[in-house]
C-alpha cells in the first residue's frame, strides 16, 4: 500500500470543539472548549488516511478573529508547508468567520500543498455532531493530490468550496456553506476528494502578497449600507484613522447621496474607498452606480464587503494606487 500522507492540523477552536450542556443543545452551546488532541482521538478513523499530528495554535471562538491572530495562522501554515514531511493542513475553525481566514490564507500562504480549514456546525457534544465526519473528509482532502495547487478550500457537509467564493449563508443550519450562483468545487465522496472545477482567480504561491515581516494589517472597516444610510459610521471610521472603508452598499453598491458626498470627501484625503454590496451576488460595476474614476473609489467585483476588506488591507501592504488596487480586484 501507499505510505500514508502527513496531515498537520493547526486547530484554532470554533464551534467544532465547542460542548453544549446536553446532547441535544445544538445552539446556545460555549465554543472553543476541546484541545486538538482530542479531537484528533474523537475520530480514530483518520489513522486510515493519514498521519496525523496536532498543534493547538490558539482556542477561540471565531467571532473574536482579529488581523493578529490571521497573521500568527498564516506564518505558522507558511512554516509548517515548508517541511518537507508535511504534504497538507487542517485547520479547525470556527464558521462564524471561516471564509474570511479562509480567502486571507489563500492570498498570503505560498505552496501549492493543500490547506484545508473545517469546522462544525454542531458542538461536539450534540448527537449527530457534524465535526467528526467534517475533520474526516477535511484531513483526507488535505492529504490528496486532487487538492494540490487548488487554494485553500473549506470543508463541511461533504463539499469541497473554494476559498474565494465560499460564504455562510444559514446561520444554524448544516448546509450553510455556499458558493452562491458560482458554484462549489467538489464533493468528499467516502473520503475521496472529487474536484468538478477549480477557481480561476490567483491564490497562493501566485499572489504578490507577503506578510512573513508584517506584525500589523491597515486599518480597514466596513459600512453598511440601507435606506436612510447616513455618514455617522463612515466619519467615525474616518476619525479613528482608517485608512481604507469598505462600503457595503445597497444593489450594486448603490451609495446615498450623504454618503456617496463624504465618501467622495473622505478619498481626496487619502482614505481608500472601496465599493461592494450588500447583496452577496454578482459583481460591483465599475461605473455602474457611481462615478468611480472621478470619485477614485475602487470596486469589489464579486467579493463579499468582509472578503474586499482582506484584500483592501493586503493590497494597502503594497501600494496606494487605486487603479493598482482595481487590479487586484480582478485579480484575486
Ligand atoms: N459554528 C461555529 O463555529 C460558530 C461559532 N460562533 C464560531 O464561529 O466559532
Amino acid at each position: 500500500a501507499d505510505k500514508l500522507p502527513n496531515v498537520m492540523i493547526l486547530a484554532t477552536g470554533g464551534t467544532i470543539a465547542g460542548t453544549g450542556a446536553t446532547s441535544t443543545t445544538t445552539v446556545g452551546y460555549t465554543a472553543a472548549k476541546i484541545g486538538v488532541e482530542r479531537l484528533i482521538e474523537a475520530v480514530p478513523e483518520l489513522q486510515k488516511v493519514a498521519q496525523v499530528k496536532g498543534e493547538q495554535v490558539f482556542q477561540i471562538a471565531s467571532e473574536n478573529m482579529s488581523n493578529e491572530h490571521w497573521l500568527k495562522l498564516a506564518k505558522r501554515v507558511n512554516e509548517v508547508l515548508k517541511k518537507s514531511d508535511v504534504d497538507g493542513v487542517v485547520i479547525t475553525h470556527g464558521t462564524d468567520t471561516i471564509e474570511e481566514t479562509a480567502y486571507f490564507l489563500n492570498l498570503v500562504v505560498k505552496s501549492k500543498k493543500p490547506v484545508v480549514i473545517v469546522g462544525a456546525m454542531r458542538p461536539a457534544t450534540a448527537i449527530s455532531a457534524d465535526g467528526p465526519i467534517n475533520l474526516y473528509n477535511a484531513v483526507a482532502l488535505a492529504g490528496s493530490k486532487e487538492a494540490v495547487g487548488q487554494g485553500v478550500l473549506v470543508s463541511l457537509n461533504d463539499e469541497i468550496q473554494g476559498a474565494r467564493d465560499v460564504t455562510k449563508t444559514n446561520t444554524m443550519t448544516g448546509n450553510t456553506f455556499r458558493a452562491p450562483e458560482l458554484g462549489s468545487l467538489g464533493y468528499m465522496v467516502s473520503g475521496q476528494a472529487k474536484f468538478y472545477r477549480s477557481s480561476t482567480r490567483k491564490h497562493t504561491s501566485e499572489t504578490e502578497f507577503d506578510i512573513s515581516k508584517l506584525e500589523t494589517l491597515p486599518a480597514v472597516d466596513i459600512a453598511y449600507g440601507s435606506a436612510n444610510a447616513n455618514t455617522l459610521a463612515i466619519d467615525a471610521f474616518a476619525a479613528a484613522g482608517d485608512v481604507g472603508i469598505v462600503y457595503a452598499g445597497t444593489g450594486d453598491g448603490s451609495l446615498s447621496t450623504p454618503v456617496r458626498t463624504r465618501l467622495t470627501e473622505l478619498r481626496q484625503k487619502g482614505i481608500h474607498i472601496n465599493r461592494s454590496s450588500r447583496v452577496g451576488n454578482g459583481p460591483t460595476v465599475r461605473g455602474g452606480e457611481n462615478d468611480d474614476d472621478k470619485t477614485d473609489f475602487t470596486v469589489s467585483d464579486t467579493l463579499t464587503p468582509q472578503k474586499a476588506r482582506i484584500l483592501l488591507m493586503l493590497a494597502l501592504t503594497k501600494t496606494k494606487d487605486s487603479k493598482e488596487i482595481q487590479r487586484m480586484f480582478y485579480t484575486y
